[in-house]
């Protein structure tokens, strides 16, 4: 099922998004809550306002943090989706270490993939979750949607990405080349709740282009991909 919540700016979606997610938080069935991100300009106005409205609002020190894709270059970067994660979010409310379990863009892709992938294993097995089809389950991914339809790291044409039963998989941009890593469609989708953000007038036609694919036997774009195959799925935009 498609839950799509619409509102008239990007302040009052991610208040939504957020509200929802306070809410997962403390209903928690386990010690920690395990959320992956995603990264790029929609992230980093949720993590501004994360830091802005809800640092005393959700139980942070609840919620161990895991990357849905990254790019493949140093932290300092501005690149980074964990770099702008830390800047403007973990550093100012001073979120341990202990909780952030980073995709490292320093090492050759193939071999961090299987590293983060036995990392997740371990750290999710520990934690007792459940298993949905072979794999363990975050409680939540938070996805964006890129103009082009991609969302995560997967891009149109990446087939290996939609079908593996691995968690993470390498991954090209098809226009710079910069390479990243990836969360698989597989893994994407056995979250137990899956968000996904999309704000501002630039991602309008690609939100539209979504639902006419989604309508289509076999969607073309990987975002209509993981929407159409999703149980359930909340929308939120600013497109009032
Ligand atoms: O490259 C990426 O793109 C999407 C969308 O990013 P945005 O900058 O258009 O908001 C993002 O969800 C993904 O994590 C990121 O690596």
């Amino acid at each position: 099922m498609i839950n799509f919540e619409n509102f008239k700016n990007a302040k009052d979606a991610v208040f939504a998004l957020s509200n929802a997610l306070q809410t997962l938080v403390a209903m928690r069935e386990s010690r920690f809550f395990n959320l992956a991100l995603s990264g790029g300009g929609t992230a980093k106005i949720m993590f501004e306002i994360w830091r802005d409205f809800f640092s005393k609002k959700i139980d942070w020190s609840s919620v161990r943090f895991f990357w849905v894709d990254e790019r493949m270059v140093e932290d300092s970067s501005s690149e980074s989706n964990f770099g702008e994660a830390y800047r403007n979010f973990f550093e100012p409310l001073k979120i341990p270490n202990s909780q952030i379990f980073k995709i490292d863009g320093t090492l050759p892709p193939e071999d961090e993939a299987a590293r983060y992938e036995r990392e997740v294993f371990n750290v999710l097995e520990d934690a007792g979750k459940k298993y949905c089809a072979d794999t363990p389950q975050f409680d939540c991914v938070i996805l964006g949607l890129g103009t082009d339809g991609h969302t995560a790291s997967i891009f149109s044409g990446d087939k290996e990405a939609l079908t593996t039963k691995r968690m993470f998989v390498p991954a090209r941009h098809p226009e710079s080349g910069q390479m990243r890593l990836t969360m698989s469609a597989n893994a994407v989708l056995n979250s137990h709740e899956i968000f996904m953000l999309v704000l501002g007038d630039a991602k309008k036609e690609a939100l539209r282009r979504l639902f006419s694919d989604i309508a289509k036997k076999s969607p073309e774009l990987p975002a209509s991909f993981i929407v159409k195959n999703a149980a359930d799925i909340s929308i939120f935009t600013d497109f009032v």
